[in-house]
């Protein structure tokens, strides 16, 4: 076309990934990434823990995949997210379609609201649905401790009831009941390994704004979008979560920078249940004779503290990375890929979760090196 006439585009489709730590959503957005659908997503993800394992775990493709920065999702990350998508839009036609992988402690309300908020936003994308991941295995026990897991449910217009293999049929048929409670009106599969026909979950052309109005009247209120958070921001959304302000000192040290405006004094964190708080590990080669045995008694010992566990290991000889990931009790680990040339061989460590002694964990895993 020569012509500078601009044409109307049609709205980009937007599928927002919920749920709770470790229930899948990082597997299933690497089905996204791999499988052969012949459309083409941007990737934008919010990932908790300064150290940016998450983008690690995300399977290489030629898709682009965007940060958006670690903050409180009242304001830091909605401005991230209007950014990333104003940049995608100035690219019409790149994209079939925008994948926004939410961290697992976030309440995805404030994300949906960005793409009603924005006018240009709003223009030029339509929130084709939220889709939430629930751990079958690990559900009852969220839905007595974190708030945000019983809202992510809540406010999804599809749900995976993944982790059936790690549960009995009684099990499954429990958690069905629990879910279709919580949310009688969203379409729900069961899955392993997060493993769903994609035709069920992305251009569902499922999100319902009549329905997110009646849970919530003031969803499309523009004085979310006015407020200025502070310290003690307490946004008016239906959900009243405390913020944490302070759990993770190292919270804003991560590598990209951000060209940010925002409005907080001293580090606030996307941590909304203020029980929850992260330790970030680095260290250098790993001996996997005491590697092993180490996180094996972490798991065993503190299992019910750790909501979450993920690393990138350095072993010495070994020409692999190595992935552990861990949800309570349950951990796996694998070589991922070899490392590349130049690429330095880091041992990262993250472990969300309660009551964790930082310090104790510390010595411990630097026991584990191999130059130890
Ligand atoms: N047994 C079993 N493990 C699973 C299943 N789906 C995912 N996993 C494992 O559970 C762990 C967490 O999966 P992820 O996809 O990273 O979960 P996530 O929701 O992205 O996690 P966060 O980003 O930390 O919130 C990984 O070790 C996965 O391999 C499943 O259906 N069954």
């Amino acid at each position: 076309m020569t012509d500078a006439i601009p044409t109307q585009q049609k709205p980009i489709p937007v599928t927002v990934l919920t749920g709770y730590l470790g229930a899948g959503k990082t597997t299933l957005l690497n089905r996204i990434l791999s499988e052969n659908h012949g459309k083409k997503y941007a990737v934008i993800v919010n990932e908790f823990g300064e150290i940016g394992i998450d983008n690690d775990l995300i399977v290489e493709s030629d898709e682009e995949i965007y940060e958006m920065n670690n903050g409180c999702v009242c304001c830091t990350v909605r401005g991230d997210l209007i950014r990333v998508v104003e940049g995608l839009m100035r690219r019409p036609g790149r994209f079939d379609g925008i994948i926004v992988e939410t961290t697992g402690l976030a309440d995805p309300v404030p994300v949906a609201q960005t793409f009603f908020m924005d006018d240009d936003v709003r223009a030029k994308t339509e929130l084709d649905a939220v889709v939430a991941l629930v751990d079958a295995k690990h559900l009852p026990l969220r839905l007595k401790d974190s708030r945000e897991a019983e809202d992510q449910i809540a406010f999804a217009d599809v749900v995976l009831i993944n982790k059936t293999d790690l549960v009995t049929p009684e099990e499954l048929a429990q958690i069905e009941d629990i879910v279709h409670a919580i949310n009688p009106s969203a379409r729900v599969y069961k899955t392993s390994r997060s493993g769903v026909d994609l035709a069920r979950v992305l251009d569902q052309g499922a999100f319902n704004l009549e329905r997110a109005l009646e849970n919530d009247p003031h969803f499309l209120d523009h004085d979310h979008d006015d407020h200025v958070c502070g310290p003690d921001c307490d946004h008016d959304h239906h959900h009243h979560h405390a913020h944490d302000h302070d759990h993770d000192h190292d919270h804003h040290h991560h590598d990209h920078d951000h060209d940010h405006d925002h409005h907080h004094h001293g580090a606030m964190s996307p941590i909304h249940d203020v029980t929850v708080q992260s330790v970030s590990l680095r260290g250098g080669e790993m001996n996997p004779e005491r590697f092993f045995p180490w996180i094996q008694k972490i798991t065993q010992t503190q299992g019910p503290n750790i909501l979450r566990l993920k690393g990138i290991i350095a072993f010495k000889d070994d020409p692999e990375r190595y992935v552990v990931q861990g949800v309570h009790m349950i951990i796996e680990g694998d070589h991922q890929r070899p490392w590349k040339d130049g690429e330095k061989h880091e041992t990262r460590l993250v472990f969300i979760g309660r009551e964790l002694d930082h310090e104790k964990l510390e010595a411990s895993f630097k026991a584990c090196e191999a130059a130890a």
